[in-house]
């Protein structure tokens, strides 16, 4: 299961070839403070499609990270998650980052430096801002940890993986400890974490027998789906942007850019992450008047760099860069540059941007980043995946196995069921080349895109 910001995605895959052979899908709701409850009714309801998990024997939860789920010591939700996309906490990630003695301080704590969307921000958050809720708080889990746990019909404590416990800022994934001093500084006490299973582990059982895997954070789990190899990065365009590849060794990088994440098979999963995915290019087609499918013929039929348009796709607030009250700019507007064509193309090539710039510094903590796998609902557009191109100037490579986090999970679960990490073909749907002209639009891309955010916003280095 995909449980990610927009909806919850079932995918039923054979357990030794990975092929997807059955698959349901249900909304979420809206907004950045959504009751878990809401997940499990949405799952529930993908479920319930007839035949739709017939016969299948072991299950696991991708799950959209750093959600704080509060449970009370009955184990009822105390309030509404906040979610890894909601900035309130971004006064509290700077006091936080402060009080420890700055970035390089938590870097080595726990591999990233708190932004907003990190847990242990909400938790300060909740102590600050509703402090009868935070006495009320016995635990916090993650979204996958509480699906997990709805999921054995609450018959077992609730657990969670390294993968999506590196996300919360209080566990440190190169030791694999809870840093409970980190959770005392936020939230002023220690409270009850779920226990962190092993990668394979099988933690449970449903009430009708299927086997339950760890689960993990719906990034590591599309690692998992993609089987993603160092030296290449994914880029997932869903609500989020992510730019993230594989290590086996973790990074402590101060500035907040990468955050050190761990991987769900024992390794690691540096990852960059924007708040302004595919919904500034859903935005952009409704400013337009036009469907995605014309949006992307519309940006196929502009010219790389969109004719001097750039756009920055701040609509969510952003955070890399760290400018979570930012607002978005459409800069270069003339006479000739001002047209449908040009707009769409703009606001695919200014999403794709600041994952390009994510990748370029994911290259100089992890080593050279040489094609990149998109991902995402927005990597169905043809004209993400041609935009991409002149965007990293890299090879890009698009799967046959859409839903790569689903898969991910599911590829989880055969693990913990078979003891064997299964070696599922993931096979290629396209792959387009860059050109040269298309490595030489990737330079003047990134340079334009520096100047016009230097000139509007204070950021620290934010170039090639
Ligand atoms: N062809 C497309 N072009 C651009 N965006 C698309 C396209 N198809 C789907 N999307 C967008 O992708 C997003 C859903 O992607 P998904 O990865 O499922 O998100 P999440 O995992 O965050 O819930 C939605 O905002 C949807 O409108
Ligand atoms: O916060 C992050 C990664 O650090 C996001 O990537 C979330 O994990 C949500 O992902 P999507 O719902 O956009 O897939």
């Amino acid at each position: 299961m995909d449980s990610s910001t927009q909806s919850v995605k079932i995918v039923v895959c054979d357990a030794e070839t990975g092929e997807v052979v059955r698959s349901g899908r249900a909304p979420h709701p809206e907004g950045t403070e959504v009751s878990a409850a809401a997940w499990w009714t949405a799952y529930q309801s993908a479920a319930s499609t007839p035949g739709l998990l017939d016969d299948v024997e072991a299950i696991a939860v991708g799950g959209q990270q750093h959600g704080m789920v509060t449970l009370d010591e009955d184990g009822e939700l105390v309030r509404d998650a906040l979610l890894w996309n909601d900035t309130r906490s971004a006064r509290d990630a700077r006091d936080l980052v402060a009080e420890l003695g700055g970035g390089q301080a938590w870097a080595d704590a726990t591999g990233t430096v708190p932004l907003a969307s990190m847990t242990v921000t909400k938790l300060r958050w909740l102590a600050r801002a509703e402090p009868e809720s935070a006495k009320r708080v016995a635990s916090v889990v993650l979204p996958h940890d509480y699906l997990t746990w709805e999921l054995g019909g609450r018959s077992f404590a609730p657990v969670t993986d390294r993968g999506d416990a590196s996300g919360t800022c209080y566990y440190d994934a190169s030791k694999g400890e809870y840093r409970d001093d980190l959770v005392r500084l936020a939230l002023g006490r220690s409270i009850e974490l779920p226990r962190v299973a092993d990668p394979a582990e099988i933690v449970g059982h449903t009430p009708d027998g299927i086997a339950i895997a760890a689960g993990t954070g719906d990034n590591m789990a599309a690692g998992l789906g993609l089987g993603l190899q160092s030296g290449s990065a994914v880029v997932s365009l869903g609500t989020s942007g992510t730019a993230f590849t594989r290590s086996a060794t973790p990074t402590h990088e101060p500035s907040g850019t990468v955050a050190g994440f761990a991987d769900a098979t024992g390794a690691f999963l540096p990852l960059v992450c924007t708040l302004n995915g595919a919904r500034n290019l859903v935005a952009t087609a409704e400013v337009l008047g036009v469907t995605l499918d014309e949006l992307a013929r519309l940006a196929l039929s502009a010219p790389a760099g969109s004719g001097g348009l750039v756009f920055l796709p701040f609509l969510e607030g952003e955070r890399t860069p760290s400018l979570p009250e930012a607002t978005g700019e459409l800069v270069g507007l003339t006479l000739s540059s001002m047209k449908p064509a040009n707009l769409a193309r703009a606001a695919i090539e200014g999403v794709l941007w600041s994952l390009a710039y994510g990748v370029d510094v994911l290259r100089k903590q992890t080593g050279e980043i040489s094609a990149i796998t998109l991902t995402g609902g927005a990597s169905q557009s043809e004209a993400v995946r041609r935009i991409a191109t002149s965007v990293f100037g890299l090879p890009v490579v698009v799967t046959e196995a859409f839903e790569s986090v689903a898969v991910g999970a599911a590829r989880q679960a055969a693990w913990a069921l078979t003891g064997e990490l299964p070696e599922w073909r993931v096979p290629v749907a396209g792959r387009y080349e860059p050109t040269e002209a298309d490595v030489a639009a990737a330079d003047d891309l990134m340079g334009r895109y520096t100047e016009v955010l230097r000139a509007h916003f204070e950021v620290p280095d934010f170039s090639r």
